[in-house]
């Protein structure tokens, strides 16, 4: 076998990480002996009019894309394939070496993440089809929340029929809130283990955390990635009840109904669109619609972070990170805005000053710490693949 000396020990060095989201395919090339990413890149807008007709075909022109630049799977390099799996249900909280039997259980899980595992399955059926003999790692969105306590992760409705199909909160963007609030417990300068931390995950996809000691203990994602916050096209937490009367009263299939949730609102449903730099330019023009939106997220953002300030019970940091939460200046003030009396005061100058760094923007005597730091979910799928494959 390749990548591998005579005594079996795994020699090659890179590992291609591969993340298949609901309508993209994001891949990153990582080498684990000097640090480097040879290649990167994105496929977008899967099944849209001149984007890839479906995730196969995006995955054959990521493969593509690397073999022309000589990095194609083939490589000896390569050590392994690292692949970003949404759902992991109860069965999986750590970085499993994918066999017949795991892909069929990802699979299984695909009504729980209708619109993630079934691009997860194909991305991994691709990479094996194309290098039978690499191994190839699920690293599970839900597994750094698999140490939440059961008063948190069970919902209150009749246990029996709970349990019976496996409703609970699982939450999502593990690897991001793992990576982050360790990064922040680094940056404070700080050991993970006693510092307590909110993650505030503000990506297309939207989530928050509260980590103690390096351990998740609350999350706001539940049973699937549309619970919680205000998200680009989910509505986040709301009545179930709307539920049933959209579909009694208002004549609306359950289908319907899911894709309302899950595409048609947050923001996009409050007022078009969905990209926050677009809401920004629209507020700076006096859009109410726009303004509407942004007071929105930002309460739910708001509630989020009191809430877990008080199952946290010490907060020493809160950190923002994704693409709303590394970018967006606006978002941060609206959201630390007031809460002196929890301990936040951010300092205005460090919060505008842009940057690609981890950085603290609170106020030198700000009790708790409010940071922005930028999430490497691509590094930390790579490295836990790498020392699953490797035993190092
Ligand atoms: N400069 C910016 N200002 C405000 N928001 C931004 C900026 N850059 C990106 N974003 C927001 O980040 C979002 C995407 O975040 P990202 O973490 O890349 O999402 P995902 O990984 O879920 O696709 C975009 O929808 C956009 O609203
Ligand atoms: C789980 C989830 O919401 O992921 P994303 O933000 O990539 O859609
Ligand atoms: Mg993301």
């Amino acid at each position: 076998m390749t990548g591998h000396n005579r005594e079996g020990t795994v020699t090659a060095t890179r590992v291609l990480v591969l993340n298949s989201g609901s309508s993209s395919v994001k891949y990153q090339l990582l080498d684990m002996a000097d640090g480097s990413r040879p290649a990167a890149g994105i496929v977008e807008r899967i099944g849209e009019p001149g984007g890839a007709a479906d995730h196969a075909e995006a995955l054959k022109t990521v493969a593509a894309e690397l073999a022309a630049r000589g990095l194609g799977l083939d490589s000896p390099e390569l050590a392994a394939v690292g692949h970003r799996v949404v759902h992991g249900g109860t069965r999986f909280t750590a970085p499993t070496l994918i066999d017949d039997e795991v892909l069929a259980a990802v699979e299984e899980l695909a009504p729980l993440a209708p619109l993630h595992n079934p691009a997860n399955v194909t991305g991994i059926r691709v990479a094996r089809d194309l290098r039978p003999d690499l191994p190839q790692v699920a690293v599970f969105d839900t597994a750094f929340h698999s140490t939440v306590p059961e008063h948190a992760y069970r919902y209150a409705i009749d246990r029996e029929t709970a349990d019976a199909h496996q409703v609970r909160r699982y939450g999502f963007h593990g690897t991001s809130h793992a990576y982050v609030s360790r990064a922040t417990a680094r940056l404070l300068g700080r050991d993970p283990a006693e510092v307590n931390v909110i993650v505030l995950h503000l990506g297309n996809g939207a989530s928050a955390s509260a980590v103690r000691g390096g351990e998740c203990v609350e999350t706001s994602m539940g049973l699937t990635p549309l619970e919680g916050l205000v998200m680009g096209t989910r509505s986040g937490d709301l009545d179930p009840a709307v539920v049933f009367h959209l579909a009694r009263v208002g004549g609306m299939r359950v289908a319907e109904i899911d894709t309302l949730l899950n595409k048609r609102s947050g923001l996009l449903g409050l007022c078009g669109d969905n990209d926050m730099r677009e809401i920004a330019r629209r507020m700076a023009e006096g859009d109410a619609a726009a303004q509407l939106a942004f007071d929105v997220y930002v309460h739910r953002l708001r509630k989020y972070v009191g809430a877990y300030t008080a199952v946290l019970g010490r907060v020493d940091a809160i950190a923002f990170t994704a693409g709303v939460g590394e970018n967006s200046a606006a978002v941060r003030a609206a959201a630390m805005g007031g809460l002196e009396a929890l301990g936040v005061e951010l300092d205005p100058v460090r919060n505008a000053v842009r940057g690609s760094a981890a950085r603290v923007v609170s106020a030198g005597g700000s009790r708790v710490a409010v940071a922005v730091v930028p999430t490497d979910e691509e590094l930390e799928i790579a490295q836990q693949t790498y020392s699953l494959v490797t035993g190092r």
